[in-house]
């Protein structure tokens, strides 16, 4: 039987390049606007993600409004200082320099939500691992990180608020869960390495210290990538 080879090396370039090259983004945001239809792409990207059972948890929340992105970036101070005081000495001198949001900067932001119950309690392949829905919109997210990417648009997840914030300023109901504030818009530049990388913070782990053969801990030569 042939094999379907509908993907030419050069389209395989493109979205190695784009994993690759996507970026937190939270800086060098311009004010320029967001055309709706780029928008409406990147929403179809996450919209076009797997989930379980196809259950489509996702809704999309689009902000634009100053007072909105305001009372986030209110939330996210708060958050914040909570944050930066888990931290000792040189680490907290350190996080206190990092930038961790872009919240009043980005033209648009956008809440992705998991709306946990919505094909009532019997979900195909939920039933034992009753975090998927939550983990296919996180695919969504993805989705829409890759194809800004692809768009020249910037997105930098902001996770540095509480649930209960962001409830309250999205007027988002109870049975939905807020699982990705983002930051979108078009930058001056993407960097090529995480802003995390280059400011100390963590470093890229070698991949091969990741992979194992057959069971957990087992090392294996693997397949080379290049
Ligand atoms: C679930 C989740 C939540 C957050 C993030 C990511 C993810 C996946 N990241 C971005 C994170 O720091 C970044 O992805 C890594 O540092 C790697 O950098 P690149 O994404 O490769 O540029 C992130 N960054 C930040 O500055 N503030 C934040 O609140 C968060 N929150």
């Amino acid at each position: 039987m042939s094999r379907d080879e509908s993907f030419s090396p050069e389209e395989r370039a493109a979205i190695y390049r784009c994993i690759a090259e996507r970026r937190d983004v939270r800086r060098n945001f311009l004010p320029e606007p967001v055309p709706d239809a780029v928008l409406g792409r990147v929403l179809s990207a996450g919209h076009a993600a797997p989930s379980v059972g196809f259950l489509q948890p996702w809704n999309f929340i689009v902000i634009r409004a100053a007072a909105t992105k305001e009372a986030l970036h209110a939330a996210f101070i708060r958050a914040n200082a909570e944050a930066a005081a888990m931290f000792e000495d040189e680490r907290a001198t350190l996080y206190r320099s990092l930038k961790l949001e872009g919240l009043r900067e980005a033209p648009v932001l956008l809440c992705v939500t998991c709306e946990r119950g919505r094909a009532g309690p019997v979900v195909l392949g939920r039933t034992h691992q009753s975090e998927m829905d939550v983990y296919s919109t996180v695919c969504a997210v993805q989705n829409i990180w890759l194809a800004a990417r692809a768009e020249n648009l910037g997105v930098g997840w902001v996770s540095i608020l509480s649930l209960a914030d962001l409830h309250a300023i999205l007027a988002i109901p109870e049975h939905i869960v807020p699982i990705a504030l983002l930051c979108i818009g078009y930058v001056d530049h993407f960097e090529t390495t995480p802003d995390l990388e280059r400011a100390g913070w963590r470093k890229r782990l070698p991949l091969e210290e990741l992979v194992f053969e057959e069971e957990f801990g087992r090392r294996d030569p693997m397949p080379a990538g290049d």
